[in-house]
């Protein structure tokens, strides 16, 4: 039974990647900010405005609960997932969690392509969203670098760079067989 979990900030790749990566490896993907969409009929954004981050939280706890008990998976978490409660333990009990690991100034080049999704970072300018960027990563890192695996995402300017942090991570499972 394989179960891959990708991990790692905003925009790091979890979705992008996870996605072709079950495909080459013939596994369901499961992304938990989009099961947390279809199963509450929400959107992650319309949560945070309704209920907050607290409670956007509890709901991806319960919801994480569901999604980390499919075999044959890969699950792309969402950034903040391993963050909370007891959430990164239970990852690590449930399968290979996989930190995507980027710099900020890999990070905020993929986050600006595609920065109207997450509410966290809504109505930043761009210093204020590299000042965030450096707080929470330096923050969060702790919980990320609890994870069994770490892959370096490729810097931007690198060759078919999504194409390779996939051959990456496939490798790096098909070792662990
Ligand atoms: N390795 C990569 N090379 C080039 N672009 C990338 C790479 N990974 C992600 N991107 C781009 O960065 C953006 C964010 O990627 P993605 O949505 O996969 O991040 P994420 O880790 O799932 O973020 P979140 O935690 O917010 O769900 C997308 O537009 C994606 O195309
Ligand atoms: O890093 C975070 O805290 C978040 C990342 C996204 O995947 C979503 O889960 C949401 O926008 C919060
Ligand atoms: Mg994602």
């Amino acid at each position: 039974m394989k179960r891959i979990i990708l991990i790692g900030y905003m925009g790091a790749g979890k979705t992008t990647v996870g996605k072709a990566l079950a495909k080459k490896l013939g596994l369901m993907f499961y992304d938990l900010d989009w099961y947390i969409e279809s199963r509450m009929r929400k959107t992650v954004k319309q949560l945070f405005d309704e209920r907050g981050e607290e409670g956007f939280r509890k709901i991806e706890h319960n919801m994480l609960h569901e999604v980390a008990e499919f075999e044959d998976v890969v699950l792309a978490c969402g950034g903040g997932t391993p963050c909370f409660f007891d959430n990164m333990d239970y990852l690590n009990r449930q399968g290979e969690t996989v930190f995507l690991k980027g710099d900020p100034d890999t990070i905020i080049k993929h986050l600006r392509m595609s920065r109207g999704v997450r509410p966290l970072l809504l109505g930043k300018s761009d210093e204020e969203l590299l000042a965030y960027i450096n707080e929470s990563l330096a923050l969060r890192t702790p919980f990320y670098e609890k994870a069994k695996h770490t892959i370096d995402i490729m810097p931007m300017d690198s060759f078919d760079k999504i194409a390779d942090t996939v051959d990456e991570v496939a490798e790096l499972i098909e070792q662990q067989q």
